[in-house]
């Protein structure tokens, strides 16, 4: 597994905002949109691209096109579903997936409620979207998700992690395939409720409001 911090002075700015207990949820979904806009620019360092013919009015040359088939982009809902936009206004031809989990509150458990992946993901670069990575609960059931259908090049983009949230990946990833994980921010730990200190709260909760 491969962790990268994504470190630049507006990311760093933006998120602060983001922890802000004041800031309400209209300002928060701009501010997770910008963040991953940035975040992606990292998160696609390595897609693939191939060598294009093309003519400029100028002259004849060879530039960079993506390759088939298309990089995969899929939000675990909630929360993920507030990153969406920022990613696909860079990755305009990704095809969406979308995978919706719950963590039990009690348990930390994650239970899943919604798969709607492409059958075959073999040879896709698949790149998941969720702002906490808490126990990594749910980011270790999103990936077997994929590698299951064959997946083997996966980068997840988070707003924050958690230090145990990050050794529970690697753990359950192991070498098994090639997993990046970018982040804005790798914070202390968990609290003894599984959030994330210090945090920025239930980022489902401060993009959609308190749903029972
Ligand atoms: O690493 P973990 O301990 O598994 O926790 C992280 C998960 O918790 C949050 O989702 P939540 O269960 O609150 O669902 P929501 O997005 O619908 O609010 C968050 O968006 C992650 O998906
Ligand atoms: O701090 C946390 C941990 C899990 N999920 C959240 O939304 N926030
Ligand atoms: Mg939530």
């Amino acid at each position: 597994m491969r962790l990268h911090v994504a470190e630049h002075p507006l990311i760093a700015h933006k998120l602060t905002v983001l922890r802000d207990v004041r800031t309400p949820s209209p300002l928060f979904r701009q501010l997770t949109e910008e963040l991953v806009t940035l975040l992606a620019y990292e998160a696609t360092r390595d897609i693939r691209t191939e060598p294009w013919e093309i003519t400029t009015p100028v002259t004849d040359t060879v530039g960079r096109k993506l390759t088939e088939p298309r990089p995969i982009v899929v939000p675990i809902l909630r929360a993920g579903l507030g990153m969406l936009e920022g990613m696909t206004r860079l990755l305009p031809t990704a095809e969406v997936g979308f995978l919706g989990l719950q963590r039990n509150e009690e348990t930390l458990e994650a239970i899943t409620y919604a798969n709607r992946l492409p059958d075959d993901l073999s040879g896709r670069q698949c790149y998941v979207l969720d702002p906490m990575l808490a126990t990594g609960g749910t980011l270790v059931a999103a990936i077997e998700y994929l590698f299951e259908r064959g997946a083997r090049d996966v980068t997840a983009v988070t707003l924050l992690a958690a230090p145990e949230g990050l050794r529970a990946v690697q753990e359950a990833i192991g070498e098994r395939a090639d997993v990046t994980i970018v982040t804005a921010s790798v914070d202390e730990r968990l609290n003894s409720k599984g959030y994330i200190v210090p945090g920025l709260g239930d980022a489902g909760d401060r993009l959609y409001g308190v749903v029972d």
